[in-house]
């Protein structure tokens, strides 16, 4: 099982590097590493088994943070009450953002992200909507739209695959500030 001591930190080069496509329909190693981040994420938001071992929460996790230098993230966002199906759940292989809304939004607290063990405060804008190509893991081509978390939990995941960490869109000299195109999240 994965755990923190395989997600690698701020200052691997790996998690500044543009990811590789994933040669589809995937390998048996990619279909296990695509199975190892599902797992992770699920026993991440146990409370018993992240106390055991250790483990951050996550609502996404990106190839590149397992020193993986592919296309590939997983999701999954739980539902609002217990035994909710999720809000959104899957593995989003070579996603590619298509078009999004000139409006922006931001989480009220900010973000946080399993490879920056450290609190980085301010506001991240991203794109309010977003339509996403991606691929399954048998190489099936989905366009989904996405808006509010989901659309902000996806970019952030998609950064990782361009090398992007969440700090590098929060505004220096005024972090919680917004413009008249920026708005909050929850
Ligand atoms: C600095 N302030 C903050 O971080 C921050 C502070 C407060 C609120 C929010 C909302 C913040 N922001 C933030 N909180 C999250 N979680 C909330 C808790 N949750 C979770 C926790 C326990 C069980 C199950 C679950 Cl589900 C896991 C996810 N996740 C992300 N991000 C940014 S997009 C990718 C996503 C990610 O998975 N990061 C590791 N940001
Ligand atoms: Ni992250």
């Amino acid at each position: 099982m994965i755990t923190m001591k395989d997600i690698i930190l701020e200052g691997h080069p790996t998690l500044r590097k543009k990811a590789d496509k994933v040669d589809l329909p995937a390998s048996p190693e990619v279909r296990q590493l695509a199975k190892d981040m599902q797992e992770f994420l699920v026993n991440s938001q146990d409370e018993k088994i992240a106390e055991k071992y250790g483990l951050r929460a996550g609502v996404g996790i990106a190839a590149p943070q397992l020193n993986e230098s592919l296309a590939m993230t997983a999701v999954l966002i739980p539902g609002f009450e217990e035994g909710d199906e999720p809000e959104l759940e899957g593995i989003f292989v070579n996603p590619r953002i298509l078009s999004h809304s000139v409006e922006e939004v931001c989480l009220r607290e900010g973000e946080g992200c399993l490879s920056v063990d450290r609190d980085v405060p301010g506001y991240v804008p991203r794109s309010a909507r977003i339509k996403v190509r991606y691929y399954d893991l048998d190489g099936n081509e989905y366009v989904k739209r996405f808006k509010g978390y989901p659309a902000i939990v996806l970019q952030h995941e998609i950064d990782h695959l361009n090398g992007i960490l969440f700090y590098d869109h929060i505004n220096e000299k005024e972090p919680w500030s917004l413009d008249d195109h920026q708005y909050l999240l929850g």
